[in-house]
């Protein structure tokens, strides 16, 4: 089988690394004439990094979604996307034949899964944030069955950052709009494989509803691009950066894109939602913080009767704005600065306090200058400690997630958009370690443990690195995750663009080749 294009490692590649390093992210802003606003509306671009034998081989393809598809034939943008409303739709006659309900008016959302991978057993998707996923072959990147969580589950939207547990089971979070009557947040499990003397398997019509938390406003739930897992728990952060129904429903005929339907509403509270793995049920307490605007949990982990999660939060949303395609221009470094820079911020939440506690003391027994102060009602308000600033798009060692850890990767974020080095963080020393070179912007840093990995921060570190300038070739870089210092490079002489995540699939993962 054709393994892509092959391009020389420079330096020493760990013998033991073997597999596929595949990253999505949006590719194509510009079809016919037309060119999208934003820059996460662009046409999902998979690309992948095979590790074969000390050899290092390239490919990308675009995903062959419907929306790709329907664009493509007409010659121009005919799904609208998170920032692009396009007209006529093909999906909208679908929303235009039901507009006699409220719970009818969301309309029927693009399949162009742009945003992360996915893996259920053996099986690897394209994910974005509607209803829609693609299976993908990992070693071909060809397109697969398109399939519809809705059908197996009543939500409109799901999260495109799952959680594994250690059977393999996908956990994720979904997003019911006003069905029978109410909008709620939906927490489901997809097990990895379905039994074997199933004729047509599908895991999916395996799913199981694990719990739902109502959501605060009918019309008005919470947007959010990830939640967090520990060993008992799930941590749902209902933040005041929602979603407006009605506008929603009616953004097709107002002639508005999805974005102009998201709001922040500082006056509100930022909620905590903690729900117990084996009753399903949630905490009662009431925990909540300011407002803020959030999209990446780090991790988050038990200690002592505490829940303790690492979240990357801002003080508002311009961060969707930035990536409007206007404001990434020619000269979008020196012109596009953010206003919130984003914080790294560690909430300690007691879950097992002093019921008889006093009004106003503080419930962290915990050595942490976090704050959780009980209030006259009985709600808790917590206040998070600042661990760092300026990093986004964070990656840990996944055997550590749930548990307590040591070791953010991320890249580094300071006043522009782009990244431009990526970074080792310590969450209980504080100290951080750097890699970046001139004119590089490199990708989501992926951490991949070696086979015998015994400390946390045992294994490399990979990343994509796109050059500012392009008369300079892109590379794929592996650092040591222990020292940060690069171990080498693969130098790969192609159009490589920006993406958003990705994830590693070992050699023993994959599908043994068949055809
Ligand atoms: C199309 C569409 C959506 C798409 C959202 C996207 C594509 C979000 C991407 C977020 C990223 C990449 C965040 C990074 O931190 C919504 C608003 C869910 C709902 C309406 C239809
Ligand atoms: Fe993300």
């Amino acid at each position: 089988m054709d393994t892509g294009i092959s391009f020389l490692f420079i330096g020493q590649l760990p013998t033991w690394l073997q597999g596929i390093l595949l990253r999505n992210g949006p590719g194509m802003h510009t079809i016919g004439d037309t060119t999208y606003n934003h820059w996460f509306d662009g046409l999902a671009l998979l690309h992948s990094f095979t590790f074969k034998n000390g050899e290092v081989y390239y490919r990308s393809k675009y995903l062959r979604s419907d929306t790709y598809n329907y664009n493509v034939e007409a010659n121009r943008i005919v799904v609208s996307e998170f920032g692009t409303m396009a007209y006529p739709d093909p999906c909208k006659n679908i929303f235009a034949k039901a507009f006699s309900y409220l719970s009818h008016t969301i309309p029927e959302f693009t399949d162009n899964c742009l945003i992360n991978i996915m893996k259920t057993g053996d099986d690897f998707y394209a994910t974005s944030e509607t209803n829609f996923i693609r299976k993908i072959n990992p070693q071909t990147l060809e397109t697969l069955e398109k399939v519809d969580y809705s059908k197996y589950v009543a939500v409109n939207m799901a999260t495109s950052h799952p959680h594994y547990d250690s059977a393999g089971n996908i956990l994720n979070m979904g997003t019911s709009i006003v069905d029978k009557g109410k909008t709620k947040y939906v927490l489901f499990k997809i097990p990895p494989s379905a039994p074997e003397k199933e004729e047509k398997k599908s895991c999916f019509k395996h799913l199981e509803v694990v719990c739902s938390i109502p959501s605060r406003s009918l019309l008005h739930p919470s947007y959010y691009h990830s939640f967090g897992i520990t060993e008992n728990y799930i941590v749902f952060v209902e933040q005041p950066f929602k979603l407006d129904i009605v506008k929603m429903a009616t953004a097709y005929i107002r002639g508005v894109n999805w974005a102009s339907c998201l709001a922040y509403h500082k006056e509100d509270k930022t909620w905590f939602h903690f729900i117990d793995k084996k009753t399903k049920e949630e905490v009662s307490t009431k925990f909540y913080t300011d407002a803020m605007v959030f999209f990446h949990h780090i991790n988050a982990y038990e200690e002592d009767g505490h829940i303790i999660f690492d979240i990357i939060a801002y003080t508002d949303n311009s961060l969707y704005d930035m990536f409007y395609l206007k404001n990434l221009g020619k000269d979008f470094e020196k012109n596009n600065k953010v206003t919130s820079i984003p914080t790294c911020k560690r909430f300690v939440v007691p879950l097992q306090y002093d019921k008889d506690a006093e009004v106003g003391s503080n419930l962290v027994t915990l050595p942490s200058t976090t704050t959780a102060i009980k209030e006259k009602d009985g709600s808790i308000y917590c206040q998070p400690e600042i661990l760092c600033e300026g990093i986004e798009l964070p990656r840990i060692n996944y055997d550590y997630n749930g548990k307590k850890y040591k070791y953010v990767f991320a890249t580094e974020v300071q006043w522009s958009p782009v990244p431009t080095k990526i970074i080792k963080f310590n969450t209980q020393t504080k100290e951080m370690l750097h890699w970046g070179e001139d004119h590089c912007w490199p990708s989501e840093p992926i951490f991949v443990p070696s086979p015998d990995a015994r400390e946390e921060d045992d294994g490399i570190v990979l990343t994509c690195v796109v050059m500012s300038d392009p008369k300079e070739a892109p590379f794929l870089l592996v650092l040591d995750a222990k020292t940060f210092k690069e171990l080498g490079r693969a130098i790969v002489d192609v159009e490589m663009h920006l993406d958003l995540h990705g994830m590693f699939i070992p050699e023993k993962e994959l599908k043994t080749e068949t055809e």
